[in-house]
This record gives structure tokens, sequence and C-alpha cells, in this order.
């Protein structure tokens, strides 16, 4: 059986009835929580919180590699991650949700590869993203109307603190949005020739506008984004159900030492 698998970020803990749950064990431990099976517009999904169901898990302490490792053993190849995220750009609005295209990492301590040895991969991650699931989440949002970004620059920082006002401007001239949660979310699943593309609610600017950010906003902006995503996700599940076409499943070929 093959999933759509689908990681909610802040505020985001359930997004479909569930029809059965899958308590998975890995070698890494568990992931945040059991798996919940359910459809979107006729395609089965695996839905996992990265912050555990009641946000017990901050982002420097989630497992990973437990979390990928868990949606790839119950079939799933291509993960939607949902996440909150600060804007760094004035035309990124709270509200908007991007589609980010790049990364930088500035995590400092997170445990991000499957291959410590002896076999050595050093997979590409030039692009990211699937562009795939990037192009068709940005359809899948022009269609509703809604102000979506095509492309952006996520930088992931370590948290669980928000950036000084002093970090907060440097990173502007790197990057366009910032949350904590992406690395190395995104590597392990690239390391498992899996696809990943992103829906990112942006929730704040961050610290460099005026307001210094807080997690409770954060929160209130997600929930009343929660309908958007939503939507977003009945649109573009579909979409991306079946076949891969994109380069993702060859991200191991020629990377082995
Ligand atoms: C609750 S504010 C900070 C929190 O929000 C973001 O979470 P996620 O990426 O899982 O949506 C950010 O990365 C922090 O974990
Ligand atoms: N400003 C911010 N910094 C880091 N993570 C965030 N998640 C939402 N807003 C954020």
């Amino acid at each position: 059986m093959t999933y759509v698998g689908i990681i909610g970020g802040s505020g985001l803990y359930s997004i479909m009835e569930t029809r059965k749950t899958m308590d998975i064990d890995t070698p890494y431990g568990k992931p945040s929580a059991p798996l919940e099976i359910g459809e979107i517009n006729g395609v089965e999904v695996a839905f996992l919180p990265r912050h555990g169901k009641k946000h017990t898990i901050p982002p420097h302490m989630v497992n990973y590699k437990a979390n990928i490792f868990a949606l790839q053993k119950a079939g799933v190849q291509r993960i939607i991650g949902l996440n909150a995220v600060g804007s760094l750009k004035e035309e990124y609005k709270p509200g908007d949700i991007v589609i980010p295209d790049q990364f930088i990492d500035f995590t400092k301590r997170r445990d991000l590869t499957y291959y410590n040895g002896p076999d050595v991969y050093h997979i590409s991650m030039a692009d990211p993203f699937c562009s795939d699931i990037s192009a068709k989440a940005y359809e899948a949002g022009k269609k509703l109307s809604f102000p979506v970004h095509k492309n952006g620059a996520y930088i992931c920082i370590e948290g669980p603190r928000f950036s000084t006002r002093a970090e907060s401007k440097m990173f502007r001239n790197f990057a366009d949005i910032i949350g904590m949660t992406l690395v190395p979310e995104i590597n392990l699943a690239a390391e498992l020739s899996m696809c990943y593309g992103m829906l990112a609610t942006v929730t704040d600017y961050d610290a460099w506008k005026d307001e210094a950010v807080e997690a409770s906003d954060v929160m209130q902006i997600m929930k009343e984004s929660e309908e958007k995503v939503s939507k977003m996700l009945y649109n573009l599940v579909p979409e991306i159900n079946g076949q891969r076409n994109c380069k993702c499943s060859l991200r191991l070929e020629n990377a082995k030492a």
C-alpha cells in the first residue's frame, strides 16, 4: 500500500477523519505519534504530527529519523510538510502560503543522516524540494485564489528560542522565511529517496520588522489558516498520487563515495 504522507506542524495536529492508526517502531525509536491513516479527496493519506498530538515535542527534540523512517515503512513515497514560518521579506505577509524551493541549515546539534558509515553517501541537495509536489502545490493555491508564493528560501534555526533582532536582520540577507523544523526532516527524506514538498504558512514577521514574534501569535494564525491549508491539500493530494515522474527516487544514484 502506498500513501501520501503529511507531516503536520504547529497548530496542525489532525487534518482528516482517521480510519485507523499505525503504531510503528523503527531502529531509531518511536515516531512523534502513531500514524493516522485516512483519506483526502479519495486518496489514502498517512498523517503524522511532528510535535506530537498535544504539541509536547519541541523542534530540537523531534525524532526526525524515526518520523521519516516510519513513514517510509508504512509505504509513503511522497511527503508534504506543513509548517508555520516567520517572514523575512515584506511581501511574504502573515496568512500567505509559501512553497519554498531552497533552504539554509542553521541548526547546530541535530542527528541529520542515516548514513554514518561504513556505507558513505553524499546526496546532492542543490534542488532539495520535489519539483513535482511544489509545482502542483502552487497550482492548487492559485486555483483557490489564495495568496501563494512559488519560491522562497527557508532558513532553519535550532530553536526553540526565536531569533534576536540582529540575527533576524542578518537572515534577511540570505533567506525569505524562517522556521525550526525543515532540517533534518527534508535531508532524511531525501536520503531515503522520498519526495518532500512544503506548504508553509506565514505567521509573523519574525523580529526584524517591529513587533517581536510570540508563540501564541503563531498558534493563533495557524488556527485561522487551517481551512486554507485543508483546501489546498484537498486539491493537491490527488494530483501527486500514483507513479512518480520526478527525480527524487534517483537521489542515491551516484551518491556513494
Ligand atoms: C509555535 S512557534 C515555533 C514553532 O512553530 C514552527 O513549527 P512547525 O515548523 O512545526 O510548523 C517552528 O518551526 C517552531 O517549531
Ligand atoms: N519567526 C519565526 N522563527 C522561527 N520559527 C517560526 N515559526 C513561526 N514563526 C517563526
